[in-house]
């Protein structure tokens, strides 16, 4: 890849992110998670990748990608450290396993165990206080958008996650615009759709924490992100990357969206040709 594409606008490191949900066991997420890193050999990654498996996947996942640049992600965690907190993971839990980043807030967890603005903020702040890069998730339903509420509803949330953080703080999180009619239907927003709302993203971000934070702060698109349309996503201005559910599911597939995608951010064609 073009080393010239190791700094999106503003230097932002563009960022592909697999949020594998609730699949494999530990044999398969160390198979998963080899296919990858064998689909991304031998290239220098001009984006950061990260997986995120299911916490008992972490292990075998952290295991095969060792040594690799290959991050590795949670996708969850609770506040704390250690203590009275029946089924709950902690950042340093996380840490152990060698995860860097955490995924905060998906909607799915929103929806399905009624996790709410603020308990989310709580374990936002637990990820950064933790040593760990939040993933936050944020996004309207089909209702809201039809109801034209999709700005209200995303800089809400928004807002009420980073509304405490100091600006150095919130140059770290990563922000992944979600909207929940486009996860897993085959329908994505369109690339222009997903700009206007990273770059409102951005614009709220200036106003609660400075021009610094915004210019630093990374913006994800996930919705039916596939690797035939990464590329339309990646050549939007304020999109830095995409948190990817089902094509994250296929190693090869999904390190040919990473190869896709950071051509697409560097203006180019992957390197080694498109397969
Ligand atoms: O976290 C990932 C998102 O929920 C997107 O999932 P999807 O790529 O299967 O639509």
């Amino acid at each position: 890849m073009n080393p010239a594409a190791s700094g999106g606008p503003a230097g932002r490191r563009p960022l592909l992110a697999g949020n594998w949900k609730m699949h494999t066991l530990p044999g398969e997420a160390a198979e998963l998670a080899a296919a990858v890193r064998q689909g991304l050999e031998g290239q220098a990654l001009s984006a950061e990748v990260v997986l995120c498996p299911p916490f008992t996947s972490l292990a075998a996942a952290g295991q095969a990608l060792a040594g690799s640049p290959i991050a590795l992600g949670a996708q969850d965690l609770v506040w704390g450290e250690f203590g009275a907190f029946t089924g709950a993971i902690s950042a340093p839990m996380l840490r152990e396993l060698g995860c860097r980043y955490v995924i905060v807030g998906h909607s799915e967890r929103r929806q399905l165990l009624g996790e709410t603005d603020a308990l989310i903020q709580r374990k936002l702040e637990a990820a950064l206080a933790g040593g760990l890069t939040p993933i936050l998730c944020v996004g309207e339903d089909a209702a809201q958008r039809r109801e034209g509420r999709t700005a209200a509803v995303v800089l809400g949330q928004v807002a009420f996650a980073l509304a405490g953080l100091e600006p150095g703080q919130a140059a770290q999180v990563v922000i992944a615009y979600e909207p929940v009619w486009a996860i897993g239907s085959g329908t994505p927003a369109t690339p222009g759709d997903a700009q206007a709302v990273a770059a409102a993203i951005r614009q709220l971000v200036a106003r609660l924490h400075g021009p610094a934070a915004a210019a630093a702060v990374r913006v994800l698109y996930g919705g039916s992100v596939k690797p035939d349309n990464i590329a339309g996503f990646m050549a939007q201005p304020d999109v830095d990357g995409a948190l990817v559910g089902g094509a994250s599911l296929d190693g090869a597939a999904f390190a040919r969206l990473v190869r896709e995608g950071a051509a697409a951010r560097a203006g180019g064609v992957p390197e080694g040709g498109r397969p």
